[in-house]
């Protein structure tokens, strides 16, 4: 299973193609325009989200509602397009009219001036309309696909925020799926520890008030794996490492880990790893879960967690210095329209990568062809594990 996406921030829509996903499959077009809902939303967002209202369709491979085993084909349309068709045309070739706007006061830690530098653009808005995390609309709405596929196979997974700033809304117990879903519910921020909201809302609004930004850490669960999903025979097998790029992969992402990461490194290995457990009833299983549900690359059968840490948003109201593209004078980085903290959509991007590279693993594990015999080769295999 592959995906590729095309678009710019402000031209005229977001294009996707997901191709190798089962046959057989009824996608609900509502759930994925919920999870594109919830990309847009958070507290700390900026003002485009109040322009867009961000809708998927699908164009191919779809009849009925049921998937065909033919590639997907998915359309976003950019609302602000209007206020930008000009200046973003495709087609009119460029004159002084349609090329305002242009950016030469690159933004540290944007994809600016490297960007730039690679591609020999000496506009850099050539560079930002593409390195916009607005093209994480599409990988949220094929991860939707993804996950909806997951769900019909028994596996559910969700993405919330651990961390804001220096603020950590973490809660000390491991929790299941559901009970993540109920809490970070109750408000705006995807947290789970409700009595800090006030805090992280006044931590934002005080940070927005200055014109700084703010980065935070963002943790994907995902139950009922089957163990043995990806493979500790070569490096490029390892699923872990997949899941880690997927992740790395999303605007921002500075951090990977998996399980107690980091922390296990400072921690005796009588504290980190899982003992081993073994019941009549349900098989093989582990009374802890630090390393995060992967040993050897693979799954063993516990949940899967994974942790992305996202610096601050690159670009500050209060402008950094920079330097002018054209002049080599010192200047203020432009300034573009922006968050204060994106950690909230984030979650949902890193959920969505997550959801498709597990999607294509199962998908090349097992015959991924159609839905109905990918479920019975998952049962059939579930069931072989259980008797191990
Ligand atoms: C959902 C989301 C929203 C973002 N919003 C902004 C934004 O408003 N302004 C900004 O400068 N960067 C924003 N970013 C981060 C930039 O897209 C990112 O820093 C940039 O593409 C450079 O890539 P890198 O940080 O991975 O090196 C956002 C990232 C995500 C995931
Ligand atoms: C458009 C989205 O996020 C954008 C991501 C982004 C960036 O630099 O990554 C910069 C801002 O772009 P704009 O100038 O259009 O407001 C964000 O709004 C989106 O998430 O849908």
């Amino acid at each position: 299973m592959h995906y590729l996406t095309a678009g710019e921030s402000h031209g005229p829509q977001l294009t996707g193609i997901l191709e190798g996903f089962p046959a057989g499959v009824k996608l609900d077009l509502d759930q994925i325009n919920q999870q594109l809902a919830a990309r847009q939303g958070g507290y700390g967002r900026g003002n485009r989200q109040k322009i867009e209202h961000d809708q998927i369709e699908l164009v191919g491979g779809l009849r009925h509602q049921i998937t065909l085993g033919s590639p997907l084909a998915l359309v976003i349309k950019n609302i602000d397009h209007a206020h930008w068709s000009k200046i973003m045309d495709p087609i009119s070739p460029a004159t002084s009219e349609n090329t305002l706007r242009r950016v030469e006061r690159p933004r540290p830690g944007h994809a600016d001036l490297a960007g730039g530098m690679k591609y020999g653009h000496k506009d850099l808005r050539n560079v930002l309309e593409r390195s916009s995390a607005r093209e994480t609309a599409m990988r949220v709405a094929i991860g939707s696909i993804c996950k909806q596929l997951l769900q019909q196979l028994g596996i559910n997974l969700v993405g919330y925020v651990t961390q804001i700033g220096s603020v950590t809304t973490d809660t000390t117990k491991p929790l299941a799926v559901t009970e993540i879903e109920k809490q970070i519910l109750q408000n705006d921020l995807r947290i789970i520890e409700q009595q800090r909201v006030k805090e992280v809302h006044d931590l934002i609004d005080q940070t927005k008030r200055a014109g700084d930004t703010l980065g935070g850490v963002i943790r994907v669960v995902v139950e009922n794996l089957p163990a043995g999903l990806g493979s500790y025979t070569s490096w490029n097998t390892k699923l872990d490492a997949k899941l880690a790029a997927a992740a790395m992969g999303v605007n921002a992402i500075k951090g990977v880990s998996i399980g107690d990461g980091f922390a296990a490194a400072a921690n005796l290995g009588s504290q980190v790893m899982d003992p081993i457990i073994w019941q009549s009833a349900t098989g093989w299983s582990r009374s802890s879960d630090h390393l995060g549900g992967f040993e050897g690359g693979m799954t063993n059968g516990m949940p899967v967690i994974v942790n992305a840490a996202m610096k601050p948003i690159p670009t500050l109201y209060k402008a950094l210095p920079s330097v002018n593209l054209l002049t080599h004078e010192v200047q203020k980085a432009n300034v573009e329209r922006s968050d204060t903290t994106a950690i909230v959509p984030a979650s949902i991007v890193i959920e969505s990568v997550i959801a498709i590279t597990l999607a294509q693993e199962i998908t090349a594990t097992f015959d991924g062809s159609n839905l109905q015999r990918l479920q019975q080769q998952l049962t059939a295999y579930r069931e072989e594990l259980k008797n191990y």
